[in-house]
């Protein structure tokens, strides 16, 4: 071996990636890794870690606390030192990250729109009248509501190896799940058909990963800004502003999702359904589904957090209303 290349190897950059233990992120976590290695000579290791969201199986997310609960054990090692990044599904992280971190880098999107699983029908549309399907997320429930209001919508969490059991066991006719993760994990073969975004409007962020760090870690946001991908990274925040302008907590049925940049620019769509349609019994007439879109050019974050916020603009004049309560705590 050349005295150079001993010389290269003792400075090559040693990171941690701190990772939940399901399949998908782990799944994640060695994608990002196998990067970071070919892309910048890094030498990566893993440090599994499980988390509240991992550990509530019994409850929908909704009712514990939201989406940092799949995030803050693995910011509490960045912030130790246990570890230097953290990789994120972008669809459970919060667009305004707490103090002292940041977002490095979002990379290529995954497909991002939801997958029909079934073992004995090919479409929503086969299902016959009064059909189970599983699923915990409020905005699959309310769009499918939408679609199919004589369905009875039934809970579903647990990782995804555990909701394809749930559905096999025969609890569930049919169940909902992003294409992204299936497909990550060698599951394609699961998905019976893929809705189309009219149908069932994908969450913001949905299909693309984010890799977070502590904001005082100049040299990985400036290191790991070189593997972002531009568009995917404008488009999810333009999704993630409509999110954050609506109050995002996933106690809120919303909907965001960008396609394009096509010749007139980015088209966002939005939908937000009311979170008093998802509680069966509740007594309160829920209010219909509020649609919206705007088209527009973005060149950089500036113009995409305009869009996002236009459409907020949009689904509030349509009467959605803003999430003012914070989700109850555990037990109240
Ligand atoms: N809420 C859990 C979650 N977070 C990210 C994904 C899928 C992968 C992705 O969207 O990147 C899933 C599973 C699902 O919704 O079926």
């Amino acid at each position: 071996m050349s005295a150079e290349f001993q010389t290269a190897e003792k400075t090559a950059k040693k990171v941690v990636i701190a990772t939940r233990e399901s399949r998908l992120a782990l799944w994640q976590a060695e994608h990002v890794k196998a990067l970071l290695e070919s892309r910048l000579g890094w030498q990566v290791e893993l440090l599994g870690m499980t988390t509240q969201g991992d550990q509530i199986l019994d409850r929908s997310l909704s009712k514990v606390g939201g989406k940092g609960l799949f995030v803050k054990e693995l910011e509490v090692a960045l912030t130790e030192g246990r570890a230097d990044l953290a990789v994120h599904s972008l669809k459970d992280v919060p667009m305004d990250l707490p103090e002292g971190f940041a977002l490095a880098c979002v990379l290529e999107r995954e497909d991002p729109h939801d997958a029909f699983v079934s073992n004995r029908f090919a479409t929503l549309t086969d299902l016959p009248q009064g059909a189970v399907v599983g699923t915990s997320s409020l905005r699959r429930l309310v769009l499918l509501k939408a679609l199919r209001p004589d369905l009875k919508i039934e809970p579903l969490r647990g990782n995804l190896d555990t909701r394809l059991r749930k559905l096999d066991e025969g609890q569930y006719d049919a169940i909902v799940l992003a294409a992204a993760g299936l497909k990550r994990l060698g599951l394609e073969s699961r998905i019976r058909s893929v809705f189309a975004q009219a149908d069932m409007l994908p969450a913001a962020g949905q299909g693309a990963l984010g890799i977070e760090v502590r904001a005082d870690r100049a040299d990985l946001v400036e290191a790991l800004a070189t593997l972002a991908d531009k568009p995917t990274w404008l488009a999810v925040t333009a999704e993630r502003t409509v999110s954050r302008a609506m109050g995002g907590s996933c106690s809120m049925p919303l909907a965001a999702f960008t396609q394009g940049p096509g010749a007139q620019g980015m088209q966002l769509y939005a939908a937000w359904g009311d979170p008093a349609s998802a509680e069966e019994g509740s007594g309160l007439a829920p209010k219909p589904l509020v649609h919206a879109q705007k088209t527009a050019i973005v060149r950089n974050f500036e113009e995409a957090e305009a869009l996002g916020e236009a459409v907020a603009a949009q689904l509030r004049a349509g009467g959605a209303v803003w999430a003012a309560n914070p989700p109850a705590a555990p037990g109240a």
